[in-house]
C-alpha cells in the first residue's frame, strides 16, 4: 500500500495494516450476519447551492459558474415546514465543495443576503431549520476544522462522503477531490466531537483493494474519535453526465458484506434504497436505509425516486425484521458529549417538534 494522496499536504496521518487489507479482501457474502432491524430517517432534502469548485465526472448536481443557484431564506423555510408537517426530523443540506471559490454569483447573493461565506449562510440555514422543527445534518463536502466550527452547535451530525482513498479519473480535471482533504475533513469532525456520517461511492474506477483501503481508512478514524455513525456503500448512478454504468449486484454484495467485516458493529452499514433494490444486499449486513423524504427529491440523483414508506417495510418484511424509524443522529450520541445545548434543547423542548423526536425516539 502507498501513501494516500494528499495526506501529507492535509497533515492527516492515516495508514492501514496490509494483512488487514488482505483479511477484507477475503470477505464473502456468507461471511457475514444479516442485521436484526433495519432503520430509516425521514428528511428534506436542501440543496443550498448548486456551485462547486470541482467537476466530478459522475455528478449531475452541480452547475456551471454564471447557472449555479442558492437557496433563499424563504425555500428553506417552506421546505422545513413541509417537511416537518410530513412528520420528517432532518434537514439535509448539501452543497458543491467550496462553492464560494469561482462563483461571482453566488458571492453577490450572499452580500444580498448579508453573509460573508456560504458557511455563515449554512448557519443561518439551520438556525431556520432548528426553528421550523427538525435537526440539521449538513453535508458540505470539505470543511476545515474552523469552517466547521462556523456550524459544528447547530448540526446535530454532520456527513461527506470519503468516495474513495484511490486517484480515479471521475474526480480528475483541472481540480479535482483529494483524498487526503476527504480524510482530513473526517478527523476534523472527529476533534470536533461531532457524529458523523461517510461511506464510499462504488464504481467510479476504484479497485478492490481501493475499497478494503477506503473502508479500514474510515475504521481507522472512528478508532481515533469513535464520531462516525454509519457508512453509505453506494452505487455511482447512472445518469446525463456518466455513462459508465453503476456495479452489478455480486459486487454491491460483496462490497458491501466488506463493510460489514471491516466496521465495527457501533456504526452502521447502509445502502440508499433508491439507487438499488435493498432487498438485494438485506443478507449481507446492511441496518439502515438512509434519509428517505416524503417531500423533496433526491436533488443528487433526481432520476431516482425514494421509495414509498410502504417499500422499505418490504425490504424488511423480506430480510424478516423490522423496519425502525431512528433520527439523522444515531441514538448513542443524543447526550452532552456529543451535540451542543442548542441541538439538545430542541430534541428535549415541551413543543410538536420536541414530541415528533421523542416518538421517533420511542419506537427504536
Ligand atoms: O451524510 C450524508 N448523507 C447523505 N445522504 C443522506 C443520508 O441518506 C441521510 O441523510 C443520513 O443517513 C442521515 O440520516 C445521501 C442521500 C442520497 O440520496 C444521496 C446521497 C447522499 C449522500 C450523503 C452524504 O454524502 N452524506
Ligand atoms: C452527496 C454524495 O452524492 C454522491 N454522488 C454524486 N453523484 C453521484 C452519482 N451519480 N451516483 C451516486 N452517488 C453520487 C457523492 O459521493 C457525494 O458525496
Ligand atoms: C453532490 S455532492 C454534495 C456534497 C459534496 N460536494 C461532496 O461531494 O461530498
Ligand atoms: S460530487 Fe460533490 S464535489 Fe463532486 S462535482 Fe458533485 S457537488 Fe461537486
Amino acid at each position: 500500500m502507498g501513501v494516500f494522496p494528499g495526506i501529507e499536504a492535509y497533515d492527516v496521518d492515516v495508514t492501514v495494516d496490509e494483512r488487514d487489507v488482505e483479511r477484507a479482501l477475503a470477505v464473502r457474502p456468507a461471511d457475514v450476519a444479516a442485521a436484526d432491524e433495519l432503520s430509516f430517517a425521514r428528511n428534506v432534502f436542501l440543496p443550498l447551492t448548486t456551485a462547486c469548485r470541482y467537476t466530478c465526472t459522475y455528478c449531475t448536481y452541480y452547475d456551471p459558474p454564471g447557472q449555479a443557484s442558492l437557496l433563499t431564506r424563504e425555500e428553506i423555510r417552506e421546505t422545513c415546514r413541509q417537511g416537518a408537517n410530513a412528520g420528517c426530523t432532518e434537514a439535509l443540506f448539501t452543497f458543491g465543495d467550496d462553492p464560494d471559490d469561482r462563483y461571482a454569483e453566488i458571492h453577490a447573493e450572499l452580500d444580498e443576503l448579508g453573509h460573508e461565506s456560504i458557511h455563515d449562510y449554512l448557519r443561518e440555514a439551520c438556525e431556520i431549520a432548528l426553528d421550523e422543527g427538525l435537526l440539521p445534518h449538513s453535508n458540505p463536502g470539505d470543511q476545515t476544522y474552523e469552517e466547521m466550527a462556523a456550524v459544528a452547535d447547530v448540526n446535530a451530525s454532520l456527513g461527506v462522503m470519503l468516495e474513495t482513498t484511490a486517484e480515479v479519473q471521475a474526480h480528475g480535471g483541472p481540480r479535482s477531490k483529494v483524498p487526503g482533504q476527504r480524510l482530513n475533513t473526517i478527523a476534523n469532525a472527529g476533534k470536533h466531537g461531532i457524529p458523523f456520517t461517510t461511506g464510499i461511492l462504488v464504481g467510479i474506477g476504484e479497485t478492490w483493494r481501493d475499497r478494503a483501503e477506503s473502508l479500514l481508512a474510515i475504521r481507522e478514524l472512528d478508532r481515533r474519535y469513535g464520531h462516525v455513525q454509519e457508512v453509505i456503500v453506494q452505487p455511482v448512478s447512472d445518469n446525463e453526465r456518466w455513462h459508465e454504468g453503476s456495479p452489478s449486484t455480486a459486487t454491491m454484495r460483496r462490497v458491501v458484506a466488506m463493510a460489514r467485516a471491516v466496521l465495527p458493529e457501533s456504526v452502521s452499514v447502509q445502502v440508499p434504497p433508491n439507487l438499488m433494490d435493498a432487498r438485494d444486499v438485506v443478507d449481507c449486513g446492511i441496518d439502515d436505509l438512509g434519509g428517505v423524504s416524503p417531500v423533496t427529491d433526491d436533488h443528487v440523483n433526481p432520476e431516482y425516486a425514494w421509495p414509498a414508506l410502504r417499500e422499505l417495510e418490504e425490504v424488511a418484511e423480506h430480510a424478516g425484521v423490522p423496519l425502525a424509524e431512528r433520527l439523522p443522529t444515531y441514538e448513542r450520541y443524543l447526550n452532552e458529549e456529543w451535540l451542543s445545548e442548542r441541538v439538545l434543547a430542541a430534541l428535549d423542548a415541551p413543543d410538536d417538534a420536541g414530541e415528533r423526536y421523542r416518538t421517533v425516539r420511542a419506537g427504536t
